[in-house]
């Protein structure tokens, strides 16, 4: 089966618990690779290239395919350290240029104004959704042209999740988000697409109303019909 992921829009793999969603996704960025007895089947092209071949740089590979837990991951440094971490990665960055850098990676989570008059506050400080907030600047600050999230609201409380999920929407028409859900309603509200997985296949993917609304397979249909899972 031939997968795209479009350059930008918000893809959501749902399923139920250990269908193989989680999984799937660290495939994306060859998460598994450090992981005994895992054996990746297929090919993953990246702008034509297969990120698994030996001349892909891991490096390089995470910072255009990056990653968000669903636990908040700040390091315990500044607002400021925490988001600049990935930029001076290797490389001097000049400070005039790691402040606009910064600035850019925390507006475009949707954190800038409320965190613009204390970025040298460390950022265990922060609420859970800001953290997450955070973490999410940070792998923007790298550049990257898809961004692999993980249940990222689901430690979060109603209204950090719901704030969250404003900045994933907001980040959509300019990257390509592929996140794992448990909450079809998020699903449903933030997602173009939908892929279903169940007992490790991936079992249909396509519009989320079409998902939702009109799935092909009966598996499916069971599922988001509430069924089982
Ligand atoms: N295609 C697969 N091949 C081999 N093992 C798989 C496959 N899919 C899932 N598994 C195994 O099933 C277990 C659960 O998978 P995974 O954590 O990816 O599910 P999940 O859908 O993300 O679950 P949850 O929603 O509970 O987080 C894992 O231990 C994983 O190794």
């Amino acid at each position: 089966m031939i997968w795209i992921f479009y350059s930008h829009g918000i893809t959501a793999l749902i399923g139920p618990s250990g269908s193989g969603k989680t999984t799937y996704l660290r495939t994306l960025n060859r998460m598994h690779d450090m992981t005994a007895n895992v054996k990746v089947e297929g090919e993953f092209l990246f702008h034509g290239k297969d990120i698994y071949s030996d001349s892909f740089d891991l490096v390089d590979l995470r910072k255009r395919i990056g990653m968000v837990f669903q636990q908040p991951t700040p390091f315990p440094f500044s607002i400021y350290e925490n988001v600049a971490f990935g930029l001076r990665l290797g490389k001097k960055v000049p400070k005039r240029v790691l402040d606009q850098e910064v600035e850019t990676a925390l507006r475009q989570a949707g954190l800038w104004d409320e965190v613009k008059d204390r970025l040298n506050t460390n950022a265990l400080g922060l609420s859970g959704g800001q953290q997450q907030r955070v973490s999410i600047a940070r792998v923007l600050a790298t550049k990257p042209d898809i961004l692999l999230l993980d249940e990222p609201t689901s430690a979060l409380d109603p209204i950090s999740s719901r704030v969250v999920e404003n900045s994933l929407l907001n980040l959509r028409d300019r990257y390509c988000l592929i996140i794992v859900t448990h909450n079809m309603q998020q699903a449903a509200r933030i997602s173009q697409r939908t892929a279903f997985f169940n007992e490790g296949r991936l079992v249909e993917i396509g519009k989320t109303r079409d998902i939702f609304l009109n799935p092909v397979e009966k598996e499916t249909q069971d599922y988001v019909s509430g069924r089982f899972g």
